[in-house]
């Protein structure tokens, strides 16, 4: 490149990449591109309507690495709390005009970014699945929910109704909501885009302005975003994406007085981190999705020869679905005594078919976490757990790639108290303990820090309201797993968060609501 400054190198690997990244929607290509690289890609943040590197000279870089094969394939700027600094104030400025926009504005703006998002559906599921190790199918999966997360919001901004009540004859009340400001958006390496846009959707529709930070393992679709905003037009400032890491760039973002708000998704100790930090700033709100571990109950009325099939499906990709890599997995099954031994030998049989030969399960995002997982399994084999598929020494995919590739791990005769039964390991290990009655399921269940979801399988109608009304989780899926609606109430009780997101709950998040009394 003939430029010996790495700062100066990056920039001009940023300038010469952008339109190949862009063209780059086939696998193949998008590999063959990286391969002909003699440094990696550089993403940039995007402030101010400008894909632009920090300005600050103590900026450090960070790699990153396609979890398939181990390889570095990127760099990105870990942002310093000046140039974060200097993101929040382009966000509070746009603030100004962007709160008094129409709704009908912001909606045009939000389904310009859902049709946008569509029409570049593969460049994005491409890129995400190089990233974050994540099979191309799941990636198109959750690109659409991204193109819902846009399209919903901008039609639910155009409904919105307040009511207005009279009290005793006396005064006319009503509701009324301002946005509330200029919010963090962080977010975690999973489903990078998926809950990335989760966030900014609503934070838009509502009049907000966001500097939103992706997780330094996964910033590719966060880049690609912010050329799609460019792209869309979306005025300067209204959102901004900083990259970097969580000490360095989250903790100045969140940590800021310009800030009024945080939408955080990620690990249950991050969330308390950010509490902290944020603890004397009373007036920021804070809506944090936290971890799960979360229960799937077999009971035996699930299991008969009409049943069986689609309970060990769901069970199934409840279990291992995104490689386990989903705070709503169901990573604790347990299964009524009188048809146990069926269900570990069918549910075997099913997670071999179709997730380790049909290679259904993609590599986990990062070799930190590949270590955490494989520190679990090393765990679970210490104590005599029967693996009933998966093991401690499978560090390589069909094909012999160096990549953080772990086969699906199917567990029985894991103690209660074990760490492997009770830690979030946020991989594709999954443990089956059997139980006597409903009362013991339910108790089991619930014996866990976390409360974020649960599954129940059952046919008998009465016990489906009995047995999901007694879970102490904030979604309980029945026969069925990740069926969404974007208006219902999303989070976690007990240690998996604070606050809840979707349709109303978002508004709540994202706006300041003052009750006005009128003369009647
Ligand atoms: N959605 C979920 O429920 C997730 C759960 N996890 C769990 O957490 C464990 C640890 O994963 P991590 O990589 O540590 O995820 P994390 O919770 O640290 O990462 C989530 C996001 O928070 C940011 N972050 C980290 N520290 C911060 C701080 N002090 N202030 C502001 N932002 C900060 C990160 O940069 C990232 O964007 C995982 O093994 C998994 O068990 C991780 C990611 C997602
Ligand atoms: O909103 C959803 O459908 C799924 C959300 C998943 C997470 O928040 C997660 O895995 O962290």
């Amino acid at each position: 490149m003939g430029n010996t400054n790495p700062t100066d190198c990056k920039r001009q690997v940023l300038i010469d990449c952008a339109d190949t990244i862009w063209s780059c929607d086939t696998i193949d290509k998008a590999t063959t591109f990286i391969r002909s690289m003699d440094t990696p890609i550089c993403l940039s943040n995007y402030v101010s309507g400008e894909l632009q590197l920090p300005s600050s000279a103590s900026t450090t870089f960070i790699n990153s690495v396609e979890p398939k094969t181990g390889a570095i394939f990127a760099t990105l700027p870990c942002t310093q709390p000046s140039d974060v600094e200097e993101a929040i104030r382009q966000a509070r400025t746009a603030f100004k005009t962007w709160s008094k926009t129409t709704r009908v504005e912001r909606s045009g703006h939000l389904r310009r970014m859902s049709e946008l998002l569509r029409a570049h559906r593969e460049l994005f599921a491409v890129w995400e699945s190089i990233d974050q190790g994540k099979t191309l199918e799941r990636a198109r999966i959750e690109v659409d929910r991204a193109i819902s997360n846009f399209s919903y919001f901008s039609t639910y901004i155009l409904h919105e109704q307040t009511a207005a009540r009279m009290v005793d004859g006396v005064a006319l009340t009503y509701e009324h909501r301002s946005p509330a400001g200029v919010f963090a958006l962080i977010s975690p390496w999973n489903m990078p885009l998926y809950l990335l846009t989760w966030k900014i959707a609503p934070c838009l529709a509502f009049g907000c302005t966001a500097v939103a930070k992706p997780s330094e393992v996964t910033s590719m679709s966060a880049y690609l975003l912010g050329v799609l905003f460019q792209k869309a037009g979306l005025p300067g400032g209204v959102v901004n994406i900083v990259l970097g890491d969580g000490p360095t760039t989250g903790q100045a973002l969140v940590t800021s007085p310009l800030i009024d708000g945080v939408s955080f998704t990620g690990g249950t100790q991050t969330g308390i981190a950010i509490r902290q930090a944020t603890a004397h700033q009373i007036r920021k709100h804070l809506s944090l999705e936290l971890g799960g571990k979360n229960p799937t109950l077999v009971f035996a009325d699930s299991m008969t020869s009409s049943k069986r099939e689609a309970t060990i499906r769901i069970a199934a990709s409840a279990a291992f679905e995104n490689q386990g890599e989903i705070c709503l997995c169901g990573s604790r099954i347990y299964v009524e005594r009188s048809v146990y031994g069926e269900f570990v030998l069918k549910f075997t049989e099913h997670v071999r078919k179709k997730y380790v030969l049909r290679e259904t399960v993609g590599a986990v995002a990062s070799l930190q976490h590949y270590n955490k997982i494989r520190g679990y399994l090393r765990q679970a084999a210490s104590e005599n757990a029967t693996f009933h598929l998966g093991g401690v020494s499978d560090p390589q995919d069909k094909a012999g790639n160096q990549g953080y590739w772990i086969a699906p791990a199917i567990l029985t005769d894991v103690a209660r108290e074990s760490v492997v039964q009770t830690d979030e390991i946020f991989g594709p290990v999954v443990t089956i303990t059997p139980f006597e009655n409903e009362e013991h399921a339910v108790e089991l269940s619930n014996d866990s820090q976390y409360g974020l979801a649960a599954i129940v399988l059952t046919a008998d109608g009465a016990r489906m309201r009995r047995v999901g009304e007694q879970m102490e989780a904030g979604l309980v899926w029945v026969n069925c797993w990740l069926v969404r609606e974007l208006g219902t109430p999303f989070g976690g009780m007990k240690n998996s968060g604070t606050g809840r997101e979707g349709g109303d709950y978002s508004r709540d998040v994202f706006t300041v609501v003052r009750t006005l009394h009128l003369p009647a």
